[in-house]
């Protein structure tokens, strides 16, 4: 059975006990469906980023998943061989850089990993002038680069690279309205080719603008999932009704 009849992702009752017995998760079932911007929203410590990492099989230190089901494109996540089928650009990208050597080498070294024959460095670059990261950055270590600017590298990396499935965790965090809208509107791009985007925010204004399902998340649980009709996000929840009267409020 080919990849493509499966959902890109599927968890069923999953939850991530720390050492001590505290539930970063708590029975959390979440589909994502294949070619959408899927949204994730939440007030901060809901589990968000939990979510992000758990598709490499990666949970927090110290801690321990069970799950009923939890699937990436149709394999269960213990076994998945993401390679380059799967790419997630973290909220905090300093530990996706060393920082003591230049983005040049870096990025150099990532080609080489994704076993990418033919790199047209100007393709990357012409990425990176509609994200506004300046071309000298290319030369500069890392440590002297901004976090949102790390993190606008790493989005061209995964614009460049073409996943199946594309993890941005808080992608528009720091960005002016510029490169906010231009980051939006390639995400929407890569949908349209086909691109499955799971968009980690806490703002809901985003995530009526560009996603059209949205998983609600708070304390380790999922509250609702719900689509987004004509850029409206009609939350059922007592939570979800908050959540957006609190959204309005900032405006
Ligand atoms: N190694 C760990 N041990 C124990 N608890 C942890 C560990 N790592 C994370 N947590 C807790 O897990 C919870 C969920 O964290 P997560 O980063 O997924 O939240 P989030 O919704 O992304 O928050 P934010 O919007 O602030 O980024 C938080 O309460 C956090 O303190």
């Amino acid at each position: 059975m080919g990849s493509t009849e499966f959902p890109a992702v599927q968890i069923k009752d999953a939850t991530i006990t720390t050492k001590d017995g505290k539930k970063i998760w708590n029975g959390i079932s979440l589909e994502i469906p294949k070619g959408i911007v899927y949204g994730v929203i939440g007030e901060s410590g809901s589990g968000k980023s939990t979510l992000g990492f758990s598709l490499f099989g990666m949970v927090p230190e110290g801690c321990q998943m069970t799950y009923q089901t939890f699937s990436i494109l149709g394999e269960d996540v213990r076994h998945f061989h993401f390679g380059s089928k799967l790419f997630m650009v973290p909220q905090n990208p300093n530990w996706a850089f060393h920082p003591f050597r230049t983005i040049e080498a870096q990025i150099k070294d990532f080609f080489k990993l994704s076993k990418l024959k033919t790199i047209h460095f100007e393709s990357l670059f012409q990425i990176w002038d509609r994200l506004s990261i300046p071309r000298n950055h290319w030369k500069k270590y890392a440590k002297t680069l901004s976090g949102g600017e790390k993190q606008r590298i790493l989005l061209s990396l995964a614009f460049l690279r073409t996943p199946e499935i594309l993890v941005l965790d808080e992608p528009t965090t720091g960005l002016d309205a510029f490169s906010e809208k231009i980051v939006l509107e390639t995400v929407q791009n890569l949908a349209k080719m086909g691109m499955t985007v799971v968009f980690i925010t806490h703002e809901l204004r985003i995530v009526e603008s560009l996603t059209s399902q949205v998983t609600i998340m708070k304390q380790g649980e999922v509250v609702e999932t719900i689509p987004v009709l004509n850029h409206n996000l009609e939350p059922k929840t007592e939570y979800g009704k908050q959540l957006k009267e609190a959204s309005l409020l900032f405006q």
